[in-house]
Order: structure tokens, then sequence, then C-alpha cells
């Protein structure tokens, strides 16, 4: 049993959300269907994570899963799209519109100033397991974490992080394994694969994880900030620049030069740069 003082911030039907002492817990809440995610779940997901993203008291976010399920007691992290609400041309809402957005909670994840951390405690599937990977980092339940892609099996492919990601990740040939033949991998098998950080065991996982947590709220934030958008630079091209850059522009907001700038325009006045330094 967990000591941690989570409170709940706001009611969902398919997800939880709470927070503590500066970390945001995030979990799928439908564990009788493996945590499948549908229209609704992926709004609900984005705005749970926009909420934590404009905290300024959170640092760090589990992405987990409540569960197991009350049908068979099998652990899930997330089993992706719930094949149930796939229309003929997508995903269908209670609204009737044919839409997912998990993409733009990859983003929101990918491009939010804050650690997220994949808790995984059983089944990471299809649209689940992308989400692991663009997770920051993956910890997983030593006795039931199971990784396994069947994008292949239902014709709903991730073209994007879950797959090309991954394959920087754990190297071409293992992602490509990975993608083809659909198989299963224990928590073990994806931590010597590179796509896990640690092996837990099950009952200390959510613990682990607000633990670690905690380590990195210590760090300086803008540290953490700054290193998450320059080791996503690289493979985000020109987006990724634009976020790392816009931090840069953030920072120069504080300096003198900048305040001269801005007083000039509003004083109708040329702008004095001429006590500023050219620093080296
Ligand atoms: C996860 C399994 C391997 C677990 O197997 P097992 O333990 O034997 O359990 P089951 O008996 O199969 O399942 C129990 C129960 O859960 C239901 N269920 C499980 N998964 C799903 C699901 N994904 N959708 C709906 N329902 C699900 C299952 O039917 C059972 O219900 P009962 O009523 O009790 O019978 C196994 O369950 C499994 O393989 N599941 C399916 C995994 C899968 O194929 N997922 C979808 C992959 S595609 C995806 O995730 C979307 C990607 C995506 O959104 C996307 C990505 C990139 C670009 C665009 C998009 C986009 O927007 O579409």
């Amino acid at each position: 049993m967990s000591s941690i003082d989570w409170k709940t911030v706001k009611e969902y039907e398919d997800i939880t959300y709470k927070k503590s002492g500066g970390v945001a817990r995030i979990a799928f809440n439908r564990p009788n269907v493996r945590n499948a995610f549908r229209p609704n779940t992926t709004s609900e997901l984005y705005d749970a994570f926009y909420d934590a993203q404009e905290d300024t008291s959170i640092g760090v976010v589990l992405l987990s899963a409540e569960g197991p399920s009350t049908k068979d007691g099998v652990y899930s992290f997330c089993s992706g799209g719930d094949q149930k609400s796939r229309g003929h041309q997508g995903y269908v809402g209670d609204d009737g519109r044919h839409r997912l957005n998990i993409l733009e909670v990859q983003r929101l994840i990918r491009f939010m100033p804050k650690v997220v951390i994949a808790v995984v405690p059983g089944w990471a599937v299809g649209g689940g397991h992308s989400l692991h990977v663009v997770c920051d980092l993956t910890l997983a339940s030593k006795e039931h974490a199971i990784f396994k892609q069947t994008d292949a099996d239902v014709t709903s492919f991730d073209g994007g992080y879950g797959s090309a990601y991954l394959a920087k990740m754990v190297g071409q040939k293992k992602a490509r394994e990975i993608f083809f033949l659909g198989r299963n991998y224990s928590a073990q098998d994806a931590y010597e694969m590179g796509m896990v950080n640690a092996v837990i065991p099950h009952d200390d996982l959510e613990d682990t994880a607000y633990e670690w947590a905690q380590e990195i709220l210590e760090k300086s934030p803008t540290s953490i900030k700054m290193l998450k958008f320059a080791m996503n630079l690289t493979d985000d091209g020109m987006v990724g620049q634009q976020v790392f850059a816009g931090e840069a522009t953030r920072l120069a907001y504080m300096t003198d030069e900048a305040k001269e700038g801005r007083d000039a325009f509003l004083e109708k006045r040329k702008p004095d740069f001429k006590n500023i330094k050219w620093m080296p």
C-alpha cells in the first residue's frame, strides 16, 4: 500500500488525475478493456496533461494505469486504440466525429517542459506501446509488464514516434522485429533493448516512480527543461529547434538589453544598446 498522499485534481470518466508533492499522476482507468483509449479518453488525457503542463508547482508527470481488470485480474498500461470505437474512417467519438487525437497527446508529452515517466504495470500494446516510447522515461513491472506491437495486425499504424523514434531507441533491426512480428516482450527484454529504464517489482512500481520523480525535482527546473528539449531537438527537426529556441528567447527576456528594447519601444525612442556588452 502506497504512503503517497495523492489528491484528486479532477474527476474524469476514462482516466484518474491526481497530484502530490510536485508530481502529477495521470492514469488510464478502463482496466477491463486493457485500458484501451477511445476519443473520450484522448480528450481527457489532453486536458489533464495540459493542466499539468500549466501548473508551475508540477515538475514531473507519471503516466500510469489503474487496475487490475475486475474480470480476470490482469494488469495493463494501455492496449492502444479501442477497436470497438473504430468506424470506416477511423475512431468515432460520441459526437459522431472521426478523430482520436492521440497524436496531439503524444506531442504534448514530447514538448511539455516537464519530465514524463511511463509507469507500466502490465500490457503496453499498439498505441499504448507508442505512448511509453514517447515518454521521457519508462519504469516497468517485473512480473506483469508485457510490451507488444499490434499496429500491423489492425491496420492502425504509428509511423511517427511509435516506430521511427523507437528505432532510434532500440536500433533499426530490433524495431522492425517488434513491428513486423508483433511478439510479446517482458520488462527485462525491454530493458535489455534500451526502451525501459528500470524493471521494478510490481508492488514497488508506483512508489519507485514517485521516488524517481522526487530525485528529478531536486534538480534545476530550467536545466531539466533545456536538457529535455536539447535531447529532443535533433529528432524533431524545425519544430524541435522552435521549442528549444522558444526557451532561449524566454531566457533572453530576462536580460538588460531585452528591458531596453521593450522600454525604448514603449517610450517611442531608439533603443540604446551602447552599454550592453558583446559577451564572447
Ligand atoms: C492487449 C492484449 C494483447 C491482451 O490480451 P489478453 O490478455 O488475452 O486480453 P483480451 O481477452 O484480448 O482482452 C480483454 C478484454 O479487453 C478488450 N480489449 C483489449 N484491447 C482492446 C482494444 N485495443 N480495443 C478494444 N477492446 C480491447 C478485449 O476485447 C476483451 O474484452 P472482452 O469484452 O472481455 O472480450 C489484447 O487484448 C490485444 O491484442 N488487444 C488489442 C491491441 C490492439 O491491437 N490495439 C490497437 C493498436 S492500433 C492503435 O493503438 C491506434 C494507434 C493510433 O491511434 C494512431 C497512431 C498513429 C497515427 C494515427 C493513429 C490514429 O489516430 O488512429
